[in-house]
């Protein structure tokens, strides 16, 4: 898996020591040591199960931007495929997250990331949220296709998991449109009460 040569020029490319499926990926951007795990940081095992393969606190909550079902214009992301390292998703771009006409906005497709490497976040075992999400955009993505997602664990340091992923055009094999590093910094349980106004 790499991104054609044309694009990465620049002094700003980075190659990546990734636990991709595929091998080592080319990706270029800022600050990307934030994203990338320390030395020492305990690597996920190949081929074990995640901790955590879902829980009724998931699976009943319809409310995620991401995931959820109760938001008419949410992004309704299906996981398709989670093989114990690595979640499989999709979600099909429509009207509603238009950006340019006829084009999904670039937040969204940042958004989907989110949701997808945060699913690998939480299937480690603990709560985290979102720290830091780096992304490429590298192609775009037209009102009406599926984009499949993919994401995966570089690392766990103390707090902190190291999350990779991309989003692909129509196919599991098809073009890359987006990639996305994240940092995921573990939570207590009253993060998630303790700033709510209501
Ligand atoms: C996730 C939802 C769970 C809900 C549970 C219910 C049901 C389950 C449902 C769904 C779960 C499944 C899928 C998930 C779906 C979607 C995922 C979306 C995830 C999100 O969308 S979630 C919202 C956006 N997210 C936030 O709303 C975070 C706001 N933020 C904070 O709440 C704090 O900022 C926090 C907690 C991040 C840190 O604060 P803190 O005080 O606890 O800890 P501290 O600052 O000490 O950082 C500790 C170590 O992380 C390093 N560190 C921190 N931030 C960094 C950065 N940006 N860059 C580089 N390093 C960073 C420090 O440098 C230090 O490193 P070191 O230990 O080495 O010194």
């Amino acid at each position: 898996m790499t991104i054609p040569s044309d694009r990465v020029s620049g002094e700003d490319l980075e190659v990546w020591a990734s636990a991709a499926p595929d091998g080592p990926v080319r990706r270029r951007g800022p600050a990307s040591s934030r994203t990338t795990p320390p030395a020492g940081a305990a690597a996920p095992a190949a081929g074990a199960p995640f901790p955590r393969a879902s829980s009724p606190a998931r699976d009943d909550y319809q409310g995620c931007f991401g995931c959820g079902g109760d938001s008419p214009s949410g992004l309704r992301i299906v996981e398709t495929r989670v093989d114990g390292t690595s979640v499989e998703a999709e979600f099909a771009v429509r009207d509603v997250h238009q950006g340019a006409p006829g084009l999904a906005h670039g937040g969204l497709l940042a958004t989907a990331m989110d949701e997808v490497l945060g699913s690998v976040a939480w299937r480690l075992g603990g709560r985290y949220v979102t720290g830091r999400l780096e992304t490429d955009f590298l192609a775009p993505v037209p009102v009406g296709a599926t984009v499949r997602l993919r994401a995966w664990c570089n690392g766990v340091h103390g707090r902190k998991a190291y999350v990779e992923g991309e989003g692909r055009i129509g196919a599991p094999d098809g073009p890359v449109a987006v990639r996305a590093a994240a940092l995921f910094v573990e939570v207590p349980e009253e993060h998630f009460t303790k700033e709510r106004l209501n």
